[in-house]
């Protein structure tokens, strides 16, 4: 099994801004992204290009998870930055607007060509309509023996200009869309984060939309300020109280009298043994996230 890699905090960035890519080196976010894509004004992409793939080669992230947002193919940057990525070498290639499986398989043959070792995983945004209506044939690319999708990122933005929905606290129109998609993630082990939010100013807004992801199932959110940070890492993360009641449901089956058992009570409610293996999996996920304290 793949070990959990923390995804709570996905921090995006301008790769034309050098500054941010510095700042990023100190930041506690889980994952960095520097983008190519949208943040970037055409006449900046070249210099944007170069800086990412410096700032990859140059190092100093140490276990933040390093991601190059890439234009799409069918743009005028986007196979030079799919090649110049490849031989950066960061943890993953975000790939925006993907609409089909198909856009997975180019990208994964291009970064073997261009020679990107193995540990060059991709992310595929989904924020197109298309997108969402073809989630699981997407998802399902994970299990193509070559495949290296390891996460869908929601861009809530291009998906609210596409489909005219509006950005809303309930964002009761994009719930059957999001849903969708992290239904097919889950199906095919693919990670998936939530969209950005964009008031930067509305704190507990945009707590209330993390805590909103989370319940949904998100692992974690994607973000556009360093001032988010702490409130998705708190949000994603298991509380105190969370962990210790995780450790009591494992420890209640490890007992000897309870080995052929499939449910027994405790603090007087039923626990079956999936209820052990999602325990177990919120243990493994509170110690990554003690090592990357500790990394
Ligand atoms: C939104 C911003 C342009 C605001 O920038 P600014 O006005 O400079 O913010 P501050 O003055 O508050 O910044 C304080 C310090 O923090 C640094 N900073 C700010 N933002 C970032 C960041 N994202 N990463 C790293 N560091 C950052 C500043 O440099 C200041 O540092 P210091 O010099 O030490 O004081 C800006 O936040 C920004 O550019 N955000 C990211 C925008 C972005 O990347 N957008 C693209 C992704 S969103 C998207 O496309 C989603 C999806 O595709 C969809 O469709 O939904
Ligand atoms: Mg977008």
């Amino acid at each position: 099994m793949t070990p959990i890699r923390p995804r709570r905090s996905a921090l995006y960035m301008p790769a034309s801004n050098a500054r941010a890519l510095e700042k990023a080196r100190t930041l506690p976010a889980d994952a960095v992204i520097f983008d190519l894509e949208d943040a970037v004004a055409p006449d900046r992409k070249e210099l944007a290009r170069d800086q990412a793939c410096a700032a990859v080669r140059n190092g100093g992230y140490g276990a933040r998870e390093v991601v190059i947002r890439i234009n799409a193919l069918d743009t005028p940057w986007g196979e030079a930055d799919l090649a110049a990525v490849a031989q950066a070498a960061p943890d993953a290639v975000l790939v925006p607007k993907v609409s089909s499986a198909e856009t997975l398989a180019a990208v994964g043959m291009r970064l073997r060509r261009h020679g990107a070792p193995e540990r060059t995983r991709v992310w595929a945004m989904i924020e197109t309509p298309l997108a969402v209506l073809k989630a699981e044939e997407i998802a399902s690319s994970a299990l193509d023996v070559d495949s290296r999708l390891a996460c869908f990122v929601l861009g809530t933005n291009d998906l609210a200009k596409e489909t005219r929905a509006r950005l809303l606290p309930t964002r009761a129109a994009m719930m059957p869309w999001l849903m969708q998609v992290l239904a097919a993630a889950r199906a095919y082990g693919v990670d998936v984060l939530d969209g950005v939010y964009n008031d930067l100013s509305d704190e507990a807004g945009f707590r209330a939309e993390c805590e909103q992801g989370r319940d949904c199932g998100f692992d974690g959110k994607s973000l556009i300020h360093p001032n988010q940070i702490a409130v998705a890492n708190e949000v994603f993360g298991p509380t105190p109280g969370e962990v210790a009641a995780a450790r009591a449901i494992v420890e209640v089956f490890e007992r000897p009298e309870n080995a052929d058992k499939g449910a027994v009570a405790v603090d007087g409610r039923m626990v079956e043994r999936l209820h052990a293996e999602m325990a177990k999996r919120m243990l493994d996920l509170a110690e990554a996230i003690e090592k990357l304290g500790r990394g």
